[in-house]
């Protein structure tokens, strides 16, 4: 079960590989020029370019940089599941990263019905897969709201 949620969402990164070439920073800004689009509402939380429009992010280096760390960030998920140890103190650390950002608690789950909309700009994610991406959310969001439990932080 682990190995095949691994196994296919794995599978589905790669359609947005990480890289130095143009084709690959590119996957990067295109995640924020996806989010900043699809969900406006999100902008909030990137202080000081709230106002951002897609054509903003394109040419801005904070979001290239970020893109690629998004990314990165996306595709240690999918490499780790399988070491639920390792993924778990990964969504801590991540859950800690975050907390300047004060986040909506109810946000950690919705990230991965937004990321696979996003794959979806890139390639085709059949059924199997997107159950995939959902059940590592829920691994990741049980994992998150402990964790914020246990820091006293808001938490779902
Ligand atoms: C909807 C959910 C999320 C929101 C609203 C969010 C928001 C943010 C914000 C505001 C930043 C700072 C960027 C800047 O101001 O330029 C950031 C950075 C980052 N986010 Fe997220 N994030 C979310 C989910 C995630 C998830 C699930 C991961 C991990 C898989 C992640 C990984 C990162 C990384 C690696 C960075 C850059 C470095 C850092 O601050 O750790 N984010 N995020």
């Amino acid at each position: 079960m682990t190995a095949e949620v691994a196994r296919l969402c794995k599978k589905s990164m790669e359609s947005v590989s990480l890289g130095t070439k143009e084709e690959n920073i590119q996957h990067g800004r295109d995640y924020y020029k996806f989010l900043f689009t699809n969900y406006p509402e999100l902008r909030i939380y990137f202080k000081g370019v709230e106002h951002y429009t897609a054509e903003d992010v394109q040419t801005s280096e904070r979001f290239e940089k970020g893109g690629a760390r998004a990314l990165l960030a996306a595709h240690l998920l999918a490499e780790t599941f399988e070491n639920q140890q390792v993924f778990k103190a990964y969504v801590r650390e991540t859950i800690n990263h975050h907390r300047v950002h004060k986040m909506d608690p109810a946000l950690w789950l919705e990230f991965f019905t937004v990321f696979v909309k996003y794959l979806e700009t890139k390639t085709a994610v059949n059924e199997e897969t997107k159950e995939a991406w959902a059940e590592m959310g829920r691994v990741f969001n049980a994992e998150a709201q402990a964790h914020l439990k246990n820091l006293n932080l808001p938490h779902v």
